[in-house]
């Protein structure tokens, strides 16, 4: 299994053109949120805002606009349950997350059907916490024109595989992704997370347990879409989105005992600057 070295963040992490404008990073729709998760659709959103993609929506239930545009001015909010806006988002948005705390409602189910029968190849959909549940669960079938990238913690994953936890090692990992969807790309999220794409298998060695903490995974998510978004559909693109949610965590790990979720979006922009300063090209 191949080590994902720091100097992907480097390489995906390219400084901005000048001329540029917020339509050249990314429009994404992350369907997230319900009455008792609020707080997963404010964390992905937020990270996606922080991690730079240029226009950010969110499709949820209406009595969680206001703590949404509170929290996070920069993003737009829609509801999940008005057809037509819905359909119209997917349509206009280049990236679509959903998942986190939307629950498991029959609703939700619907919501994870028009999304992948919807999207285009042209689209990125990332598949996270109660949509891949759903999935499992309602035996709904992982077949849509766009590129899948799916973000299970291992329980999430032992749902959706039925692999127990003491089962899930390389080889059974690829198997049990080939009969799910041969072409989807598998972040399996735990300490030192794996990716596993097209028959490659990748592994970070950072993060820490400081990072076990409600929202944090709903905090990936959201850092996975603005990168997609903005640097494109990529293993290195996946690796690099991977890599800088536990980097960051790492750092903040010396001087806190627990990471909060909030904390390490809010230290996105510095870090991604960093990066992209010692790189010193412009995106094409
Ligand atoms: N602030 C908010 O709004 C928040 C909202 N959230 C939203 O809540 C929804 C439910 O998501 P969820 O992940 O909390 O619960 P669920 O899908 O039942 O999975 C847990 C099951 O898997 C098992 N398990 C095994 N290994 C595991 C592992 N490494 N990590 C975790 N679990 C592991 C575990 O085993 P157990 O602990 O019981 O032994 C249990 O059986 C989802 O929409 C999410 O986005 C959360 O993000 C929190 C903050
Ligand atoms: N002990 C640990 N070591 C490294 N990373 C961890 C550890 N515990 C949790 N994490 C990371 O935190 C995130 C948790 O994701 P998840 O369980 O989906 O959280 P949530 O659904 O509450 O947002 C994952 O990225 C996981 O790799
Ligand atoms: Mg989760």
């Amino acid at each position: 299994m191949e080590k994902i070295n720091k100097n992907i963040l480097n390489q995906v992490i390219t400084l901005r053109n000048p001329v540029s404008y917020k339509g050249n990073y990314g429009k994404i729709l992350i369907i997230a949120g319900s009455t008792h998760f609020g707080g997963a659709a404010i964390l992905c959103s937020s990270a996606a805002v922080a991690s730079g993609a240029g226009l950010v929506t969110v499709a949820t239930v209406p009595e969680k606009f206001t703590a949404i545009n509170t929290r996070i001015p920069e993003a737009m909010t829609i509801d999940y349950q008005n057809k037509n806006d819905l359909l119209e988002a997917i349509q206009n948005n280049t990236v679509i997350a959903i998942g986190p705390g939307l629950g498991i409602s029959s609703v939700a189910k619907g919501l994870v059907k028009v999304v992948l029968k919807e999207a285009t190849k042209n689209q990125t959909v990332i598949i996270d916490a109660s949509a891949l549940t759903l999935i499992a669960e309602e035996k709904i079938p992982l077949t849509t024109n766009a590129k899948i990238i799916m973000t299970p913690h291992q329980g999430e994953w032992e749902r959706l595989s039925t692999l127990k936890i003491h089962e899930q090692n390389e080889l059974n990992n690829i198997d049990e992704l080939h009969k799910l969807n041969p072409k989807a790309a598998l972040v399996l999220k735990k300490h030192h997370s794996e990716i596993y794409y097209q028959g490659k298998v990748l592994q970070i060695t950072a993060g820490n347990a400081g990072m076990a903490t409600g929202g944090m995974g709903d905090t990936l998510t959201g850092i996975m879409a603005g990168f997609i978004g903005q640097f494109g559909f990529s293993i290195e693109t996946i690796s690099a989105a991977l890599l800088i949610h536990s980097y960051i965590a790492d750092k903040l790990n010396k001087k806190h005992y627990v990471i909060l979720p909030s904390l390490l979006i809010e230290k996105l922009p510095k870090y991604m600057a960093s990066f992209s300063y010692e790189n010193g090209h412009y995106l094409s």
